[in-house]
């Protein structure tokens, strides 16, 4: 029997997710990961240091400076951005490639990045997750105790001006304290919505 048209399952989301340094993006990103759904979570490339239990290839791809700036030459990144004084760019083949095979992909992007991707793929889907509140979003960054101090510092002053961001996205999901998993229950509600457009989000990415 032939498929109706419209019951074909609707292409993949370039789905970008965003949001102020130690909102909990990396921990609800990991437990999206857990739902097993197909997606790709691409790696990004950074000038950053490594972080205790951080895996290179796995949560970043780490590279010096001189190595990010050839990439950068060669227009390797799909968009690029220096981020708290470093610098962080997605190879363009973490996005291409997954896309091409039909999956979801996932940028982990500041909303520099985001609005850039808005810019070449108006089509692409942007999240913004945010904290219950600023006090919330202090304690769970000093509470990782990734940052010196003054790199603390720099990212709790920017988190102010990433969060007035949050009009130039698509959806803002709250990660309630002590509850990520309903965070990411959003997050999955928004993909499935998606899915169901009778105008589906169509992305061309070069
Ligand atoms: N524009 C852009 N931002 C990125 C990229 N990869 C990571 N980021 C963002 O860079 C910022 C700093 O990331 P990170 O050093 O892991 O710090 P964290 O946000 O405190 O975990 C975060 O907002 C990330 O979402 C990228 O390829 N491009
Ligand atoms: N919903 C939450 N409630 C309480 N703590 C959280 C929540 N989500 C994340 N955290 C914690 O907050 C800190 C920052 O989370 P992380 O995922 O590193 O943020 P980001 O990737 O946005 O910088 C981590 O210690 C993490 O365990």
């Amino acid at each position: 029997m032939p498929l109706i048209p419209e019951a074909s399952p609707s292409p993949p989301l370039l789905v970008v997710l965003s949001g102020p340094s130690g909102v909990g993006k990396d921990a609800v990103l990991n437990e999206l990961r857990r739902l097993d759904r197909p997606w790709h979570f691409a790696v990004t490339a950074t000038t950053r240091e490594m972080r205790p239990g951080e895996r290179d290839g796995e949560d970043y791809i780490f590279i010096d400076t001189d190595t990010f700036a050839r990439m950068r030459e060669r227009d390797e990144f799909l968009e690029c951005a220096e981020v708290y004084g470093r610098w962080y760019g997605v190879p363009r083949s973490q996005a291409r490639d997954a896309l091409r095979s039909g999956k979801d992909v996932f940028l982990k992007l500041d909303v520099q990045g985001a609005a850039t991707i808005r810019q070449m793929a108006p089509e692409a889907l942007l999240i913004f997750l945010i904290p219950p509140s600023l006090e919330d979003l202090h304690l769970r960054l000093r509470g990782r105790m990734t940052e010196s101090d003054a790199e603390l510092e720099r990212r709790l002053l920017t988190a102010e001006e990433e969060l007035a961001q949050v009009h130039h996205f698509d959806y803002r999901v709250v990660n309630p304290d002590g509850d990520l998993e309903q965070a990411a229950a959003d997050i999955d509600a928004i993909i499935a919505a998606e899915k169901c457009r009778v105008s589906p989000r169509v992305v061309q990415l070069m």
